[in-house]
């Protein structure tokens, strides 16, 4: 029987830590605060992020990184994309010689451009067959509540992915294998972006045309990047392309759409920030999924306008001008 650890006790670490002891895998879950980790020792609830969720008794928690890895096969990383190489460094000592590193990030960080699973490997110094990727349409609200759900599993060792899919596989939590780590992180963090762009629109009070067209045009603004990255072009078809992209467009759930939606209300960005109590990765890594595409010579027209409004000053009414008045092309899909 594996084990896992599972670091970060927000929103997704808390919830995929009782996905993988509901699903029969020991799991110990870190935190960095002590008030948390206690209440959950005590309670059986994470009373900040998920309050009303009862967590399984066989979950522990804890603020020892040491604790938290001992016996792990499986290691989950799921703190804020652009604080995960500072906590590596930290916690890299303890993690077991073989244990699987898996990222539950959908992010990609500042200043470097790499994906999660890039620099999980450059920080850990682990082999790519060691890192693993969960990703998919998986909205937590819904999710804490056992509502289904399905996710993909992604590692270039289809020996590892299984056995990772083994352990959090759920009659409400359906997993499916890939190899395509590339096009499962890509999809899942540019997806965040596209997710802004459309709360913007939503926010301004615009339809469902709009809404339509921005998702659309952002599957191929994903598929143009991956495309250039080495992707596996199907993968955007699956859950953590098309699916993740859906969900996270079109849900009121979603904390980048909301986002969004209060800058595209008009909102100024230090109202927006003081209103978002969680994590919005799209926030900074649009930064980053821009300059990606622009060291590669990808056109991305929307996260283009979405920098403008989230970080240049741009108002929603220009953004939408900039975007309509594009020189009309073919339609294309991919490169
Ligand atoms: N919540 C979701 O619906 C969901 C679903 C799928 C994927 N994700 C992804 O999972 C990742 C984590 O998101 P989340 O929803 O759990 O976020 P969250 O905001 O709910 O929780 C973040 C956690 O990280 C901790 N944290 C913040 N800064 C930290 C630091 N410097 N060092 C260590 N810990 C720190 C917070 O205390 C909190 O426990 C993100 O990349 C997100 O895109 C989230
Ligand atoms: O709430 P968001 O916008 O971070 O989206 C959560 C998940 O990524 C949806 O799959």
């Amino acid at each position: 029987m594996s084990r896992a650890a599972v670091f970060g006790t927000g929103s997704w670490g808390t919830t995929f830590a009782m996905i993988l002891a509901e699903a029969g895998t020991p799991t110990t879950l870190w935190g960095r605060r002590a008030e948390i980790v206690d209440a959950i020792n005590e309670t059986r609830e994470n009373p900040e992020y998920l309050p009303g969720m009862r967590l399984p008794d066989t979950i522990r928690a804890t603020t020892d990184p040491a604790e938290a890895m001992d016996g792990a096969d499986f290691v989950v990383l799921a703190v804020p994309s652009q604080t995960l190489r500072a906590n590596l460094q930290v916690w890299k000592p303890h993690i077991p010689p073989e244990a699987v590193l898996v990222s539950l990030m959908k992010g990609v960080e500042l200043g470097t451009c790499k994906r999660m699973s890039e620099v999980i490997c450059e920080v850990a110094e682990v082999p790519e067959r060691r890192v693993a990727v969960v990703s998919g349409p998986n909205l937590v609200p819904e999710l804490a509540q056992r509502q289904p759900a399905a996710a993909v599993v992604a590692c270039s060792d289809e020996e590892v992915a299984a056995r990772l899919q083994e352990a959090c596989h759920l009659p409400w939590f359906r997993t499916y294998t890939n190899p395509d780590v590339v096009g499962v992180e890509l999809g899942g963090a540019v997806k965040n972006v596209i997710a802004l762009a459309v709360g913007v629109a939503v926010g301004m009070g615009l339809g469902d045309n709009v809404r339509a067209t921005l998702m659309t045009r952002g599957l191929a603004e994903i598929a143009r990047l991956g495309a250039v990255l080495g992707a596996d072009q199907h993968t955007f078809a699956g859950l953590a392309g098309m699916g993740d992209l859906v969900a996270t467009c079109t849900s009121p759930l979603s904390r980048n759409r909301t986002f969004g939606e209060n800058l595209g209300r008009g909102m100024t960005m230090a109202e927006v920030v003081a209103a978002t109590k969680q994590t919005a990765e799209g926030v900074k890594s649009c930064e980053s999924v821009l300059e990606l595409a622009r060291k590669h010579d990808v056109e991305m027209p929307i996260t283009e306008v979405v920098v403008g409004v989230v970080h240049d000053g741009m108002t929603p009414g220009e953004a939408a001008m900039l975007l309509m008045s594009r020189t009309p092309k073919p339609e294309r899909y991919g490169v």
